[in-house]
């Protein structure tokens, strides 16, 4: 096994580290098995695969594509197993406890009610069949011995047109299970502002929202989101690049809207392996994350979907800790950033920091001092006096 060193985490400290996700589709995270499972049940016989190996590889290499489009084409598969209440509480259940035993603490899921009416379902009994699952998905984790609480997310789709509809509905939910609001769907063509009324409303109620931008589309997007919308985070973000100069010596400069987005703490939701599979960044090491990171952005690590990206929160990290060195110190900087900016109110948020994050990596970054290994070292000749 690989040694520890202090501030250096091995992938057992990775998965073992408090973390908190903030971006992650409930319809782009079911287990391989459970697709296959469900859609026997319910006799869906569009997969392309039924052996759950091969199937997660099919989601993989399907959404491998470089188009944000051809990758949201992977999901009509998951959603067409995702339309009776037995289903959504399963792969909700499911999702909670995946998430607990990579040692998820805090998570916001979000899903699209109005893409799991097609059995008959109403959008009211969608979300009460996703947060049954949720709850189920803790109680199971804490049986397990671990600690999770899901809040749910209630994505519109940018190009239809129920913003308003989906608005009300997690304003109605918001004080069972639904914490805000999002988003999602083809970016270009489907600008924010055609959503304003959902948004607009959403502000009137004092309520919270997320808006996919700067994915696929650039800056308008994002300047559209923050100032025309008034979103609290950005869903990615990661285009805000585009508003930041890097001089060849290292010197950096920030555009208006890249300045507005530190200094107003926006908080960024980056997903590093979805946008590599989405074109919207080349690779791990040249992912905007390292530039964003090191100008102290309110920068997070998500996953977006763990089954189209084959990932999890811990492989995310592991993949920055190989990209650009991260300690677990960097590790505790991305998760305080996360649970500081999700939506539930400031003194819960403060306790998970203070009472779990916190004093979990405490509790990670002194395990060197108990290793054996660390205290062998050879003595070198006439050290022991140097010793004391
Ligand atoms: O990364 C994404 N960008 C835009 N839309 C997305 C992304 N990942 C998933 N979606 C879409 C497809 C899902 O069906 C929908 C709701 O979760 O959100
Ligand atoms: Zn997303």
């Amino acid at each position: 096994m690989q040694k520890p060193k202090p501030g250096v985490p091995t992938p057992d400290q990775i998965r073992r580290a408090p973390k908190v996700l903030l971006h992650d589709h409930l319809d782009g995270g079911l287990r391989p098995g459970t697709v296959v499972d469900i859609a026997r049940e319910t006799g869906y016989d569009g997969l392309p695969e039924t052996d759950p190996d091969k199937l997660g590889m099919w989601f993989r290499d399907a959404a491998d594509s470089g188009s944000l489009e051809r990758y949201l084409e992977t999901f009509a598969h998951t959603c067409a197993v995702m339309q009776t209440r037995d289903a959504l509480v399963r792969v909700a259940a499911e999702c909670a406890e995946d998430l607990a035993a990579d040692g998820v603490v805090y998570a916001e899921v979000r899903y699209a009610p109005e893409q799991h009416l097609e059995a008959g379902l109403t959008l009211e009994e969608v979300v009460e069949a996703v947060n049954a699952g949720f709850r189920e998905g803790e109680r199971r984790a804490k049986e397990d011995g671990n600690r999770i609480r899901v809040g749910a997310l209630l994505t519109a789709m940018r190009h239809a047109a129920r913003s308003q509809e989906i608005a009300e509905l997690a304003n109605h939910y918001r004080d069972s299970g639904v914490v805000g609001f999002d988003i999602a769907g083809a970016e270009a063509g489907y600008p924010p502002t055609r959503h304003l009324d959902a948004f607009d409303y959403l502000k009137r109620e004092n309520n919270h929202f997320t808006i996919h931008a700067g994915e696929a589309f650039g800056l308008p997007s994002i300047w559209q989101a923050l100032q025309w919308c008034g979103a609290d985070r950005l869903g990615h973000g990661v285009r805000i690049i585009d508003d930041i100069e890097e001089g060849p010596g290292g010197e950096v400069s920030l555009g208006r809207l890249a300045s507005y987005v530190r200094d107003k703490r926006v908080p960024l939701e980056m997903c590093p392996t979805s946008n590599l599979q989405t074109g919207a960044a080349a690779s791990y090491a040249e992912h905007p994350i390292g530039l964003l990171r090191r100008l102290y952005f309110r920068v997070t690590v998500n996953t977006d979907n763990r089954l189209m990206s084959g990932t999890s929160m811990s492989r995310e990290f592991e993949h920055l800790v190989d990209a650009f060195g991260y300690t677990l110190d960097d590790m505790q900087w991305f998760t305080v950033n996360a649970m500081k900016s999700a939506f539930i109110p400031f003194d819960e948020r403060l306790a998970m920091i203070n009472e779990v994050i916190k004093p979990g990596y405490a509790e990670l970054k002194a395990e060197w001092l108990f290793e054996a290994g660390h205290r062998e070292r050879p003595l070198a000749s006439g050290s022991a006096a140097a010793e004391g």
